[in-house]
């Protein structure tokens, strides 16, 4: 895995499908200051679209044919289910020179190259839903054939939004959805089950939210800043010999804590490999 960071120039990117995953993205890039006239959204349902217009002013339509043909990029975002069905049209576009880049979990390049029918700069990406503040974790895998500007743009593309990593394998892919692309969703479940303890304790919701969620932030921001620091120091400096955080601590090595992580993010995977043979 290695990071890349090359200026590149703004291409015109067409985003097809425009739910909570590219929502975040394009908000990420306006914010960056990517020109909003060079961002496209195509997305059958008219609301979101309306939404995205008015916040970003960016362009949208309901044409997925006319966004590729617009686009220099095109960035497929619709759930991979539905990914067969929606490329099926757009293989029938010359896509010579446009760089096809896809955010959907368990769709590989192979499956994409087949549905596209033709041969097409492809990169692959796991983004998560940070991505919506800058603060997004992406990784991208791109096959050998793709060039180093395509890369480059792809990898610039996302460093908008937060944070990348490169991959040398697709499969590796499959254990970014486990550590970032899904793991928003297990810190929110750790949140809401803090949440609900200390509501049974009498908390009310609004301070037990406001407390919960400035730990969160703080303890984020302790690993960020003390790199030098493992995970299990920064534990330990809370964890008092005889105190309560260390009984806390007791509580959920008891119940298997680690064991319930691994597989979630074990179960993660494997649904991710599921997908890649049924999409
Ligand atoms: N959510 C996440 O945290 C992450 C998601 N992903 C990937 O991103 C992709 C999208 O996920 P997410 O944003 O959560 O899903 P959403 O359901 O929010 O977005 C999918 C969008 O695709 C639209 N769509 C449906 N059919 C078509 C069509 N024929 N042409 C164009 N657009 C269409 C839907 O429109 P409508 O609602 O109007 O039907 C919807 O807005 C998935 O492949 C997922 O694997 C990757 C990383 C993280
Ligand atoms: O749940 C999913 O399949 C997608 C991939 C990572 C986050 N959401």
């Amino acid at each position: 895995m290695q990071s890349t960071q090359t200026a590149q120039p703004h291409r015109r990117i067409a985003f097809i499908g425009a739910g909570n995953m590219a929502r975040s993205i394009i908000s990420g890039l306006v914010n960056n200051g990517y020109p909003a006239d060079a961002i496209l959204a195509a997305n059958p349902s008219q609301p979101k679209l309306d939404r995205l217009a008015k916040e970003f002013h960016i362009h949208t339509g309901n044409d997925n044919l006319a966004a590729c043909d617009w686009a220099e990029v095109i960035v497929l975002g619709v759930k991979p289910q539905l990914m067969a069905q929606v490329c099926a049209p757009i293989a029938g576009i010359n896509l010579g020179g446009k760089l096809v880049i896809s955010i959907a979990a368990g769709v590989t390049c192979d499956s994409l190259a087949n549905y596209l029918a033709q041969p097409v700069a492809l990169v692959r990406t796991m983004p998560n839903t940070p991505s919506l503040l800058g603060l997004g974790m992406t990784g991208l895998y791109a096959p050998p054939e793709v060039s180093q500007e395509d890369r480059n743009f792809a990898g610039q593309l996302m460093q908008a939004v937060g944070e990348i990593i490169w991959l040398d394998r697709e499969a590796q892919i499959d254990q970014v959805i486990a550590c970032a692309g899904s793991s928003p969703a297990y810190f929110f479940l750790f949140m809401e089950a803090m949440q609900q303890a200390a509501e049974k304790m009498g908390v009310t919701a609004e301070d037990a939210r406001a407390m919960i969620q400035q730990a969160a932030v703080g303890s984020a921001a302790m690993v960020k800043q003390n790199p030098e620091l493992s995970l299990e120091q920064l534990r330990l400096q809370v964890t008092s010999k005889g105190g309560a955080t260390a009984k806390a601590i007791e509580a959920f090595e008891h119940h298997g804590l680690r064991d319930s992580v691994a597989d979630a993010m074990d179960a993660a995977v494997l649904r991710a490999q599921e997908m890649a043979k049924l999409f």
